[in-house]
């Protein structure tokens, strides 16, 4: 096993997926610096939700590497994947999956109430989260009273609460109409840059890439742009996994 560079928060090696024998990626290899914005784009089932689901370590390349921080994810057991992701990472999903049965803020303030964060500041954080997305009127309703790009700005401060090192947002404008899909992108984007949070997102390339530091494009499971991420063993590092594309 090779260490990655040390100055990327996340770097995958030679990813391979597959589903039941079907190939989903076929050696996807990238490194994202910290605080960088970076886009996956690619065509319908080109592999882009699947390499999310790699670099989060909801799935397990095989073979591949992934590293965050320097330490290997996709060797680690189950429950210290679980553990990183609930601690460091950030999910966000095309669709909100909010708990229907709680009121916009508690959803927003679950991840906290969940690490055991007193009731009162959970509250308090989930607020500001809510009031920076344009949603802190919703505050208090359930999501059933909700416009879908309301639910969505929701899950959104859900997943900012904690102020995660990486969000991973899978297609994260797919249930909204065109005219709210370019704010709640930049919305996204802004909160993230303005507390260093790495973004690694996944959606349409006219749409994301404008936003991002950089693009990869997936097609049939392999890059075809971008920076390609050099074998460590080659002794580079951060400049050639940086440029923008
Ligand atoms: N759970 C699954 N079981 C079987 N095959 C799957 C599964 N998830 C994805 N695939 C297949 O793996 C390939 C890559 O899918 P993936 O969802 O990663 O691509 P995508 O670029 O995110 O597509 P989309 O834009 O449609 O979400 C596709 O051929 C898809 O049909």
């Amino acid at each position: 096993m090779v260490a990655p560079p040390d100055n990327d928060v996340l770097w995958a090696r030679g990813l391979h997926y597959a589903y039941s024998g079907s190939p989903a990626l076929a050696g996807v290899s990238l490194g994202v610096r910290e605080g960088e914005i970076l886009a996956v784009t690619g065509p319908r089932g080109s592999g882009k939700s699947t390499l999310l689901k790699c670099l989060s370590g909801q799935l397990v390349p095989h073979p591949g590497e992934v590293w965050f921080n320097s330490a290997p994810v996709h060797t680690l057991s189950r429950s210290a994947r679980e553990r990183l992701r609930r601690e460091r990472f950030g999910w966000i999903d095309s669709e909100p999956h909010l708990v229907p049965e709680l009121s916009a803020w508690e959803n927003a303030a679950l991840p906290l109430l969940l690490r055991g964060i007193g009731h009162r500041a959970a509250r308090r954080t989930a607020g500001e989260w809510l009031e920076r997305l344009d949603v802190g009127d919703c505050a208090r309703k359930r999501p059933g009273a909700l416009l879908m790009a309301q639910r969505q700005r929701v899950a959104i401060a859900r997943a900012l609460t904690t102020e995660p090192t990486v969000i991973f947002a899978d297609e994260p404008t797919a249930p909204l109409h065109n005219a709210d899909r370019a704010q709640v992108l930049r919305t996204l984007t802004t909160a993230a840059r303005s507390h260093q949070i790495t973004v690694v997102v996944a959606g349409p390339d006219d749409e994301i890439a404008t936003l991002a530091d950089r693009a990869v494009t997936l097609v049939d499971g392999r890059r075809t742009s971008g920076v390609p991420v050099p074998d460590a063993s080659e002794g580079e590092g951060r400049a050639a996994c940086s440029v923008s594309a």
